[in-house]
């Protein structure tokens, strides 16, 4: 469960004073994710999700997550909406952390996602990107390979406790990353996290879209990346290319990748793999005693890096040879 802040009543009544919600009836902490801290609120006037933003949340930032969720709103996508203050504020504070309202949206996610999810998944980010692209606001993406390199030199040294051998492999993986890393793709705001706990879907429908708190400006087709990571692995580790082509299918049915595109996505699955082998490894090794979380595990991502360093052309994942 993530909750590293702990609330008060009392506290929480002050903070809700500067919206038009009325009273409010109940609250809890949400026993899911691992970045911020997350409650459910009942007010007179609708259900609510509060979040206090926590250590890789950046403050300068809100004002980017926070447009960019009413920004695709006003498009058409199903994403929460922030909700503004009396006084115009995106957000205010709340035991020492920002903290913001957002609107609660309906249905689940999925534990287990089929091929038909994974292209409804596909045709969702698509839109995404394409609806992202009059974003006037920017923002760098904070765990790309520089992003990368920071959090090795902080956990190399001790990464041969999680695994012997690690230190010598991500080295090198590293090294070979950043020397074959893509200049030139087409680029955009990417959601940079869409893990099926993200994805909402009401039957087979997918309904809605959460926690755009890694969202940035980069290249498209690596949002495509960390998809494949994220929904198109089964749990004994083996790649499913019928939900790989099926996630690919949907996205293109929207926005055709280009030929550049095409021929760099084992790479970019190879770097997409690196960055969240590299966020759990640090939180593996940095996580404090008693927070309300379940750490992830590094080593799932270390098998789907292997895996993707064994792929030879984008085929592999169910494209057609360009
Ligand atoms: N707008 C929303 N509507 C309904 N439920 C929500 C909403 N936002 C968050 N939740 C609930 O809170 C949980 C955690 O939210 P979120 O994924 O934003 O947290 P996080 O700590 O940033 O997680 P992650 O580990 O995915 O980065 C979600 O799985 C969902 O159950
Ligand atoms: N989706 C991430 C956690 C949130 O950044 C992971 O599974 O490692």
């Amino acid at each position: 469960m993530a909750v590293y802040t702990d609330i008060n009543e009392d506290d929480l009544r002050q903070f809700l004073k500067a919206y038009d919600v009325g009273e409010l009836l109940s609250y809890r902490g949400i026993a899911e994710g691992v970045e911020n801290s997350n409650f459910l609120l009942h007010t007179e006037k609708f259900p609510l999700i509060l979040t206090l933003y926590e250590k890789r949340v950046d403050e300068g930032d809100l004002p980017f997550y926070l447009g960019l969720m009413q920004h695709l709103a006003d498009r058409g996508l199903s994403c929460p909406l922030p909700l503004a203050r009396d006084d115009g504020e995106p957000y205010g504070r709340l035991c020492g952390r920002p903290a913001a309202l957002i609107s609660f949206l309906e249905g689940m996610w999925l534990r287990k996602p089929a091929a038909t999810h994974c292209r409804e998944l596909g045709v969702a980010l698509a839109r995404m990107h394409i609806a992202g692209q009059d974003f006037e606001l920017t923002r760098k993406n904070a765990l790309a390979l520089r992003g990368w390199v920071d959090l090795w030199d902080k956990s190399a040294a001790r990464a041969d406790e999680v695994q012997k051998g690690l230190e010598n492999e991500i080295t090198e993986e590293l090294a070979s990353l950043e020397d074959r890393w893509p200049v030139d793709l087409p680029e955009g705001v990417i959601h940079a996290d869409l893990f099926p706990d993200n994805v909402f879907f009401i039957g087979d429908k997918l309904s809605g879209v959460i926690d755009f708190y890694f969202a940035c400006n980069d290249f498209l087709a690596y949002d495509l990346s960390i998809c494949l990571n994220a929904w198109c692995f089964e749990k004994d580790g083996a790649f499913n290319v019928t939900k790989a082509r099926a996630l690919i299918e949907g996205y293109q049915s929207v926005r055709p990748l280009d030929k550049e595109e095409i021929e760099a996505l084992p790479l970019l699955c190879r770097g997409s793999a690196l960055r969240f082998f590299l966020t759990r490894l640090y939180d593996w090794l940095n996580t404090p005693a008693g927070a309300l979380v379940v750490k992830k595990d590094p080593l799932e991502y270390l098998r789907y890096l292997r895996f993707h360093r064994s792929v030879e052309t984008a085929s592999e994942y169910g494209l057609e040879r360009t």
